[in-house]
């Protein structure tokens, strides 16, 4: 399997390494704008292959979409991050412009790939990447829910005081500080709904961190965060190569389905190795199904701000 990276910063990184010491792809391919950065973060991650034992190569390229040929995904990460105080929509008029002319010239080099979109404010980057390209919507993934449903997990595991494998739980909704729906009455520790263990205020209070769990960490680092997004992002890789048809909550192109037409928004899915394989459409409460409307209007809203040409 051939996997390109665009953006070798933080994110793309990352990605690249967490790709790389996972060892399911032969090739992966870095690309940056920054004249010598991509090829520096490769060579950097290649002298960590006898250290973390892999053998999949990584290479990088300044801007050569001919390196790119022949990729079996696309990880989009170009663009710029949030800095504290600011929201991830605030970065659309930058990102729109870096997401669209990625997305154009990956796929003029590699017709089948598969685009994972990573960029803020993902889910209208995911929806702008669909209208550019005109893809199938099986091969435009947003990554986001991914994510956010990791930090759900570590929210659980810290107010219950048990391991982070002990729990599951999931996060729908936009990849949004207001729009995340984390599914808490769904929430389960081995299998015990969490309501038998925590109280409301507990369970308030973990919707509430996970919801801004990406701004925490901005607010920490000073630019947003990048080990999570980049384990969540070779998950998502990973069950494409395997053909795992792992459950995953991605923000995909939605049409009719939850209710919701033209726009890409959190919901689980079905990853393999045709990208989403199926979107899976589970019971919602009616609290869970409001919610996951009012993230949709906040989506469609941000979607408005682009003019798309398709
Ligand atoms: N969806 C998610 O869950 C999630 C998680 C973390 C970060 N993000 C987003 O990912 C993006 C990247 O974040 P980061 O921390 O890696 O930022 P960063 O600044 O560290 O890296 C971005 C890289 O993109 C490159 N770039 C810019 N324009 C380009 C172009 N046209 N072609 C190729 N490369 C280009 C830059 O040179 C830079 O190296 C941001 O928009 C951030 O908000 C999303
Ligand atoms: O918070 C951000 O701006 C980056 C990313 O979307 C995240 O959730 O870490």
């Amino acid at each position: 399997m051939k996997v390109t990276v665009v953006g070798a910063g933080a994110v793309g990184a990352s990605c690249a390494e967490y790709i790389a010491i996972k060892d399911f792809a032969d090739e992966i391919v870095l690309v940056d704008i920054k004249e010598g950065f991509a090829e520096g973060k490769a060579m950097d991650l290649m002298q960590t292959a006898s250290l973390n034992g892999f053998d999949s190569t990584i290479t990088g390229v300044t801007n050569d979409y001919a390196a790119t040929a022949g990729s079996d995904v696309a990880v989009i990460t170009s663009g710029i991050p949030r800095k504290p105080g600011m929201t991830r929509e605030e970065l659309i008029t930058t990102n729109a412009n870096i997401v669209k002319t990625v997305a154009e010239n990956l796929i003029k080099h590699s017709p089948n790939v598969i685009l994972i979109v990573v960029s803020n404010p993902m889910d209208t980057m995911t929806y702008l990447a669909a209208k550019a390209t005109g893809l199938p919507k099986n091969r435009i993934i947003g990554m986001g829910g991914a994510l956010d449903s990791a930090r759900f997990k570590y929210r659980l595991a810290e107010a219950l005081d048990c391991p982070q494998s002990d729990v599951s739980g999931m996060v729908i909704g936009g990849h949004s500080d207001v729009g995340m729906v984390p599914l808490i009455e769904k929430a389960t520790r081995n299998s015990v709904p969490v309501s038998e263990f925590l109280n409301e205020e507990q369970k308030s209070g973990i919707v509430e961190a996970t919801k801004v769990g990406g701004a925490t960490l901005t607010k920490l680092l000073g630019t947003s965060a990048w080990y999570a997004p980049g384990a969540a992002v070779s998950e998502l890789v990973k069950a494409v190569a395997l053909d795992s048809k792992k459950m995953f909550p991605c923000s995909v192109l939605l049409e009719g389905e939850y209710g919701l037409n033209d726009l890409c928004i959190g919901v689980p899915v079905l990853i393999g190795k045709n990208g989403i394989e199926k979107i899976v459409e589970i019971e919602l409460s009616e609290d869970e199904k409001a919610k996951l409307h009012t993230s949709a209007e906040g989506v469609s809203k941000t979607n408005g701000l682009l003019e798309v040409n398709a």
